[in-house]
C-alpha cells in the first residue's frame, strides 16, 4: 500500500526495467546522451570536441515523434521507469544547450515535454528529476541472482561521468540501505499495542535505544562523504545536472498548457528515509508549534514550507507513509508517559547532532566551493553573473546555511523539557 519493502525501503526490490517497443527510443537516446554531451557551461577540450555531436543529438530529440503514453498501461514500474529516463533525458538536454541558447527561457521541446508531463501527472510527480529518479530508480544489479546491497548494485545514468557522482548515489543509497532498519523500528513503536504498559515502554525504550545507532551511522554515512565525494567535482561537474528552472531562463514546456509545475530540481532532501524520523519524531520545520527557545531572525528568514515542499518530489505511495507516520503522534505519547523522555530525547539528539555533521557537509560543498576554482579540465565557465549567484544556494534558491540551520534548530527545538 506504502510501496516500502521490508528488506528493501524506499528502493523497489528489484530494478525498472527498460521500456521497450517504440519507446525504446527514449532508452537508446539516454546511452547515447552519456556519451556526447557535457554541461552546456564546459568550456574544457572534451567539451569542445563534443560540441558538434551534442547539438546533433538535441536535434534529433527535436524531431522525435511525440510518444502516447497511454500505450505504456498504467503499470507503476513502467510509468516509474518512464519518468526516470525522460527526466533523465531533459536535465541532459537542458543543461548540455548552451548558454547563448537559454536566453530569456528554456525551451522543452514538445517530443521530451508532453509525455514527461502526461508520466509525471499519472504519477502525481513533478515533471522534473528528483531524488527517486537518481537514487532510487537508477541502478541495476552486479549479480541478478544475490539480493539489494551496497555491493551488488550499480548506478547507471551519471550525467558527469565522474566517480564522484557516482559515488554520490552510493552515499545516498547507503543512507536509503540504513533506512530499511530505521523504518523496522518506527513500525514497532507506533504499532505496539497498549504502549503504556511496563513491558511496553521498556520494549520501546529498547528501539529508542536502537534507532540511536541507527542515526549514529547515518551521521557517518555524510561525515565521511569526502572520502569518496570530491567537493569541487561535485559542485562544478555533477550538481549542476540536477538543478531545476531558473528565474533567469525559465523553463517552458512546448505543446503542454501553462501550469504552474514544482520544477526544484533533484535533492537529499527529498529522501524519504531523513523525512521518516522528522515525521515520527514529530519535528516542526514549518514552525506551527510554538516550541521554545523561540525561532531566531535567520530561522524565521528560511523557507518554513522547504520540507513539506521536497515530499512533493516524492512518490506519491512514500509521501502517504509518511502522513500515516505523522499521525501516530509519538511525541504525545512521550509527553504522557515521562519513563519515555530520555530515550526519546537521547534519539531527537542524535538526529540534530546529524543536522550539525550535514551543515559542516554543506559549508564544505556548496558554500566553500561557490568561492573555488572549477576544475582546470572544464576551462573558464560561461556563467552568467545570475547564475552564479543561484549556483550557491541550496535547491529552490534558499540560502543553503540558514535553511540547514533552520533544519538543525527545529530539531533542537523538538527536545522535550520538564515541566
Ligand atoms: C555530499 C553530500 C551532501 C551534500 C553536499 C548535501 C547538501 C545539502 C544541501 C545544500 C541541502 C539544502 C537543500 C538543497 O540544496 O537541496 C541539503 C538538504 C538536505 N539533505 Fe543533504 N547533502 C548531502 C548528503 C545528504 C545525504 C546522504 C542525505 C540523506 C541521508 C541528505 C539529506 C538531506 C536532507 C533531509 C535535507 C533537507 C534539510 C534538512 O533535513 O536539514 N543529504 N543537503
Amino acid at each position: 500500500m506504502y510501496d516500502v519493502d521490508p528488506d528493501t525501503g524506499f528502493f523497489p526490490s528489484q530494478p525498472l526495467r527498460p521500456l521497450s517497443g517504440e519507446f525504446s527510443l527514449w532508452e537508446k537516446e539516454l546511452v547515447e546522451a552519456r556519451s556526447v554531451l557535457k554541461l552546456g557551461i564546459d568550456r574544457g577540450q572534451e567539451a569542445f570536441a563534443k560540441c558538434a555531436l551534442g547539438e546533433q543529438w538535441r536535434q534529433r530529440l527535436r524531431s522525435w515523434p511525440v510518444l502516447d503514453v497511454t500505450e505504456l498501461g498504467d503499470g507503476i514500474r513502467a510509468l516509474r521507469r518512464a519518468h526516470y529516463v525522460l527526466t533523465c533525458l531533459l536535465h541532459f538536454y537542458v543543461h548540455s544547450l548552451p548558454p547563448s541558447q537559454r536566453q530569456g527561457q528554456t525551451i522543452i521541446p514538445k517530443p521530451l515535454a508532453v509525455p514527461l508531463v502526461a508520466v509525471s501527472q499519472k504519477l502525481k510527480l513533478p515533471p522534473v528529476l528528483t531524488f527517486a529518479d537518481i537514487v532510487l530508480w537508477n541502478w541495476e544489479f552486479v549479480d541478478p541472482e544475490q539480493p539489494l546491497s551496497l555491493k551488488n548494485m550499480r548506478y547507471v545514468n551519471v550525467f558527469s561521468g565522474t566517480d564522484t557522482e557516482r559515488n554520490f548515489y552510493l552515499l545516498s543509497a547507503a543512507a536509503e540501505l540504513k533506512g530499511v532498519e530505521m523504518l523496522k523500528i518506527i513500525e514497532r513503536v507506533v504499532n505496539i499495542p497498549c504502549p503504556t504498559t511496563q513491558s511496553a515502554i521498556a520494549a520501546i525504550k529498547r528501539d529508542f535505544e536502537e534507532l540511536v545507532r541507527v542515526i549514529d551511522d547515518l551521521t557517518t554515512i555524510i561525515g565521511d562523504s569526502s572520502q569518496t565525494v570530491h567537493p569541487n567535482t561535485f559542485y562544478w561537474a555533477a550538481r549542476p545536472w540536477w538543478n531545476g528552472s531558473n528565474s533567469a531562463a525559465p523553463w517552458v514546456f512546448e505543446g503542454v498548457p501553462p501550469s504552474s509545475f514544482d520544477l526544484g530540481g533533484a535533492s537529499a532532501g527529498q529522501s524519504s528515509v531523513m523525512h521518516a524520523l522528522d515525521a515520527f519524531l514529530d519535528v516542526d520545520h514549518g514552525l506551527k508549534q510554538g516550541r521554545q527557545p523561540a525561532p531566531s531572525a535567520e530561522n524565521r528568514r528560511a523557507d518554513k514550507g522547504f520540507m513539506e515542499k521536497m515530499r512533493r518530489y516524492m512518490p506519491e505511495e512514500h509521501r502517504d507513509y509518511l502522513a500515516q507516520v505523522q499521525k501516530r503522534h509519538v511525541r504525545d505519547l512521550v509527553q504522557r508517559t515521562p519513563a519515555l523522555r530520555e530515550h526519546y530525547n537521547m534519539t531527537v539528539a542524535a538526529l540534530k547532532k546529524f543536522r550539525d555533521i550535514h551543515i559542516r557537509v554543506g559549508t564544505l560543498f556548496i558554500i566553500s566551493q561557490a568561492k573555488s576554482t572549477p576544475p582546470a579540465n572544464m576551462g573558464t565557465l560561461d556563467i552568467s553573473p545570475e547564475e552564479g549567484e543561484s549556483r550557491s544556494k541550496g535547491t529552490g534558491g534558499n540560502p543553503v546555511s540558514t535553511l540547514l540551520k533552520a533544519g538543525r534548530d527545529a530539531t533542537q527545538r523538538t527536545l522535550l523539557k520538564d515541566e
